[in-house]
């Protein structure tokens, strides 16, 4: 018999998540039944939708939600042999056993040197992300300028990059002077460090006097009202996340910000990326792709044991990751 280990929420997160807010358990996983396999978590991912998602779906004591890269260890299902990866979405736990149905099978043209880990970032849910929230959202056309904030993470790093392939001029803004360093050589044509620059509207008008057609928010908040007064007529904006909200305690009060949507006749749509799985598989074809050809550069931020999967979220939300953040386990 083999036994899980998994974290809990032990407590709803108050501001930013605590170390004891989570407790990990020891899980005992029943012997198989015809049709089910075992499989082992090899690597697992900490995302920002954790934060807020924990406070609408999930209770106390639940296992905590997540998805994961995973090796089949025992199958008693035929249609799954022992030593396949799939990627499923079965939360922060070391073992799991499935029927099948929920697993999402690396593609058959995964080459063995390319890190699986990749199908939780750059070719996974975040790439996808960029994805769709560049090419139907925002609609970007050639030539036109991209902004995009939280650049130098798992979402934004591929929507800078997807934004070059796409013969545009890409504005991005990150934490940090080397996650800014990293920007600028994965080919962001201007990047700046929203936490030290004087003035974000100055950084912004600098970076494109002309304004902006795209904005790719993954912030929110006050970067977001200020961004965007530099949108250009007819600009588009895709509302990807607000990751400067997730741990108010408070929820924050920002400037309104129908007057420039009114006046430059502004698009500006939310969006979730479970909602275009019909594209998922086109767009992971397509990242794939320009991964190895070299056009779709990733870095990412790895942590080891599954025992520090608290600490990797954490940091992810604090801003210590510079790509996709992941554990290995
Ligand atoms: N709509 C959808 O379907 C999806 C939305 N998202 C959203 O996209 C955004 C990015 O996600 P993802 O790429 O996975 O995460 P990242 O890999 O970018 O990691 C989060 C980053 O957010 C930045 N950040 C944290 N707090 C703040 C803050 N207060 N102000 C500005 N930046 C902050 C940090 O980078 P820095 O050093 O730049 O501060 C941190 O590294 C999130 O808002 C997430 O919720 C992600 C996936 C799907
Ligand atoms: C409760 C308020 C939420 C406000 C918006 C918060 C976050 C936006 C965001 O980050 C959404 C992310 C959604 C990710 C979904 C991931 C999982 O469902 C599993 C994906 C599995 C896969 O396709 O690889």
């Amino acid at each position: 018999m083999v036994t899980a280990k998994v974290w809990v929420l032990k407590k709803h997160f108050e501001g930013f998540p605590k170390p004891s807010d989570f407790e990990m358990k020891q899980v005992a996983l029943a012997n198989l039944k015809d049709g089910e396999l075992l499989l082992e978590s090899v690597f697992l991912s900490v995302d920002p939708y954790m934060r807020p998602y924990s406070k609408r779906d999930m209770k106390e004591g639940d296992v905590m939600i997540g998805t994961q890269v995973a090796r089949i260890v025992e199958s008693k299902n035929p249609a799954f042999a022992v030593g396949t990866f799939a990627v499923a979405n079965r939360g922060w736990r070391t073992h799991f056993i499935s029927d099948g149905k929920d697993l999402s099978l690396l593609p058959a043209s995964w080459p063995e040197s390319l890190p699986k880990s990749l199908a939780l970032g750059t070719v996974g849910m975040p790439g996808l992300t960029a994805y769709v929230g560049l090419f139907e959202i925002c609609k970007m056309k050639p030539g036109e300028t991209v902004l995009v904030n939280a650049a130098a993470g798992a979402v934004g790093s591929v929507v800078g990059q997807l934004a070059k392939i796409g013969g545009c001029k890409v504005v991005g803004c990150a934490g940090s002077d080397s996650k800014v360093a990293y920007l600028k050589s994965i080919g962001f044509d201007e990047a700046f460090n929203y936490k030290t620059v004087t003035s974000l509207d100055e950084a912004l008008r600098k970076a494109s006097p002309d304004g902006y057609d795209c904005f790719f928010d993954n912030v929110g908040g006050e970067f977001a009202s200020i961004a965007i007064n530099h949108m250009k007529k007819y600009g588009r904006i895709a509302v990807c996340g607000a990751i400067s909200q997730y741990n108010d305690s408070v929820p924050q009060k920002g400037p309104y910000i129908q007057i420039p949507m009114i006046f430059n006749e502004l698009s500006m749509k939310g969006f979730i990326v479970t909602s275009w799985n019909n594209r998922r598989e086109e767009g992971v074809k397509a990242l794939l792709k320009w991964v190895l050809e070299g056009k779709l550069k990733y870095h990412e931020q790895v942590t080891e044991r599954f025992e520090n999967m608290p600490a990797a979220f954490i940091g992810m939300l604090k801003g210590e990751n510079l790509g996709k953040a992941v554990v290995k386990a």
